[in-house]
């Protein structure tokens, strides 16, 4: 490769002729590392150019539904062991009293959230469970679902890997669904590192889920995990095979781009965060690889420069929560919406309120949920202001 492709103009056009290669982006990485503003310069015109000025948030709840896990994550600290204070069983009347809140707050997400298959390794989870009336913990994410409908909120289940009988029925009640694919790179999941321990991990599993969501129609959140000990290599690969599940099946609605933060009592407390110039380089790149697609970051995650993303190629803030910690980086709270509000705006952009399925994907859904969305919905597709604000 010449010295062309680290030129913005030849850039543009090579993404114009057709998309940017493997080869192609690790080059163009390499370059960007010592200077970046023509990466930077190509990635904000392809968000200017399929994006427009929007950037949109979705405001959420985040229901932590049961933190007990099969798996260990070696960064995660949303997992909880029995009798630890962070425990979270959530009963029918817990999760009605914050479906309540949340309709007071006017939020329009549910986010549901839980570990990954609890029942099969906790006896906690399996008498909760009993307790609450359910035989799974899937049953209990479809009532609790209906229950969200019912209340006029959309639900978004992240429950790990769930299979295609399970995703088939959450379907009827979410409007969309997320899995993290985390990272593609089978490393990752050797001894001594971050998945070692989780076989839900396996970039093979989780694929298979998101394989399994693009056959059912399923709009679908994915994304990776930035800074955990991958190498770029493996981000790139990562960001193909994103790509190219949605080049087949089309049902890839968002892309989250989440950096590494370290938490004390996990086993990578001592790592340092995901480094800002190599999660922008990682931002800018994921815009050239999928030039229409929705890329997110959590503001949270950057409080002190999330607005500087708009320019390198997000185009969402993802979940934002008036009420609810991130139960997932609980040490950092979420913004005002005014604030990003306001952050947005300075920096050209117009905020706009998200359902948790993009516009683009309204035709995935059951004419049941698309006539629920339509009677709160803009012109675009957005939440009407009236009913956020
Ligand atoms: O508040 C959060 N929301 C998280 N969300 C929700 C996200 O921010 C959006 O609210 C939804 O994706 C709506 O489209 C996730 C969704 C997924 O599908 C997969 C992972 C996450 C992770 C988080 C998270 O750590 N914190
Ligand atoms: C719910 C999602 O949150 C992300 N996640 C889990 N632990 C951390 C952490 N320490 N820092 C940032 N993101 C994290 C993972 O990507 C998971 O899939
Ligand atoms: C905090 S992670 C929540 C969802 C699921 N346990 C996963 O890792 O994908
Ligand atoms: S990230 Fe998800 S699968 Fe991994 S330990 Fe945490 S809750 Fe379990």
């Amino acid at each position: 490769m010449n010295n062309l492709v680290f030129d913005s103009e030849s850039l543009n056009q090579i993404l114009e002729n057709k998309p940017a290669s493997r080869q192609e982006i690790i080059e163009i990485y390499q370059k960007a590392t010592t200077n970046p503003d023509n990466l930077y310069q190509v990635s904000q015109n392809l968000r200017k150019k399929f994006k427009n000025n929007s950037v949109t948030f979705s405001k959420k709840a985040f229901f932590n539904i049961v933190n007990l896990c099969k798996d260990t994550c070696s960064y995660c600290t949303y997992k909880s062991e029995p009798g630890e204070a962070k425990l979270s069983l959530m009963s029918k009347q817990q999760i009605t009293e914050l479906l309540t809140l949340a309709k007071k707050y006017r939020c329009v997400e549910a986010l549901f959230v839980t570990g990954e298959q609890p029942e099969q390794r906790y006896q906690e989870a399996r008498d909760w469970l009993k307790e609450n009336g359910f035989k799974s913990t899937v049953e209990y994410l479809i009532h609790s679902s209906e229950l969200a409908l019912e209340m006029g909120m959309f639900p978004h289940t992240n429950a790990g890997n769930l299979n295609y009988e399970e995703m088939k029925e959450l379907k009827k009640t979410n409007v969309s669904m997320g899995v993290m694919l985390e990272n593609v790179s089978e490393r990752l999941t050797e001894k001594g590192m971050p998945h070692h321990l989780a076989a839900s991990k396996r970039p093979k599993a989780r694929l298979a889920i998101l394989e399994n969501s693009g056959k059912l129609g399923i709009p679908m959140t994915t994304g990776i995990l930035v800074g955990i000990g991958e190498t770029i290599d493996e981000i790139i690969d990562s960001l193909f095979a994103i790509k190219q599940l949605n080049d087949k099946h089309g049902n890839i609605q968002e892309v989250i781009l989440q950096n590494f933060q370290p938490k004390p009592d996990t086993r990578m407390k001592n790592e340092p965060s995901a480094d800002e110039k190599y999660f922008k380089l990682v931002v800018a790149l994921s815009r050239i690889i999928m030039p229409q697609m929705n890329i997110q970051i959590p503001p949270n995650l950057s409080p002190k420069s999330y607005q500087s993303f708009l320019s390198v190629g997000i185009n969402d803030w993802g979940g934002i929560s008036p009420l609810t910690p991130d139960f997932v980086n609980p040490e950092f709270s979420w913004p005002e919406i005014n604030k990003v509000d306001d952050y947005s705006k300075k920096a050209g952009f117009d905020l706009k309120c998200r359902f948790p399925i993009y516009p683009e994907y309204f035709s995935f859904i059951s004419k049941e949920l698309r006539d629920k969305i339509s009677v709160i919905e803009d012109e675009e597709g957005f939440v009407k202001e009236e009913y956020w604000r």
